[in-house]
């Protein structure tokens, strides 16, 4: 795996923005996008950036089941007050987690894939391995579906939420099948929090216990992390 350490977030974010930007010259129509606090900076480069979305395709990677899309822990509300509001893009595709039937439309999001297949991916990863919503134990060649949140997740969400009940239990996810058909896929990992899972992910065994370890079966991955989470690879 090509993985880019930098000294900070900003620099790592500024880095992986610059992958995008030249993609972009040579033509891609879709990036796949994905939430939490790891892109934050890449959104915040992307909309402070002369470039221009309005052509391409969005696709996101997962939401939470039973939000609305205005309630401000909602992955929608957070593409729209990071991205989509400042540059909107042709068309967005972000899971419907309000869907009165989850497995239609985890069926219709797939559906949505093949016909934007997915030029570039980024990815977060949880402190677990996950990627999207793909908690350990998923099978790799998933396409979306409904996940049941892990504890550690819940817990890890909490801090979001006013209660730690308020925390969704369920949430809809691109499958790890589908992450692994995109082109190029991002990851990005900041902090020491993260060190284990991108141990784990670069130099563990390729297992459905550490779902990020797929990545080692693609053959277009870059990870950019900062030291924290690099310091515990072996090189
Ligand atoms: N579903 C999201 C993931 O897509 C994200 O990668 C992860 C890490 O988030 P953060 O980047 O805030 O550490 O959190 C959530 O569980």
């Amino acid at each position: 795996m090509d993985v880019r350490v930098f000294d900070g977030k900003a620099a790592a974010s500024k880095a992986a923005f610059n992958v995008i930007k030249d993609a972009m010259g040579n033509g891609i129509q879709t990036l796949g996008l994905a939430t939490g606090s790891s892109p934050v900076d890449l959104y915040n480069d992307m909309t402070s950036s002369d470039l221009d979305f309005s052509k391409m395709t969005s696709v996101n990677l997962d939401e939470y089941v039973g939000l609305d899309t205005k309630n401000d822990q909602s992955y929608h509300y957070f593409m729209n007050e990071h991205l989509f509001s400042k540059k909107p893009f042709k068309q967005s595709f972000v899971p419907d987690g309000q869907a009165a039937d989850i497995e239609q439309a985890a069926k219709d999001y797939d559906q949505i894939i093949e016909e934007h297949p997915i030029d570039i991916q980024l990815l977060g990863i949880g402190r677990n391995g996950h990627i999207g919503f793909n908690e350990p134990g998923t099978p790799f060649d998933e396409g979306t579906h409904k996940v049941t949140l892990t504890q550690s997740t819940i817990d890890a969400n909490a801090r979001f939420f006013e209660h730690e009940e308020d925390v969704p239990r369920y949430a809809i996810s691109m499958g790890i099948g589908s992450i692994m058909k995109s082109k190029q896929i991002i990851l990005l990992a900041f902090g020491e929090d993260k060190a284990d899972a991108i141990k784990a992910t670069v130099e563990g065994p390729v297992t459905e216990d550490v779902p990020a370890s797929v990545l080692q079966n693609h053959d277009n991955v870059i990870v950019f992390v900062d030291e924290a989470a690099a310091s515990k690879l072996s090189k």
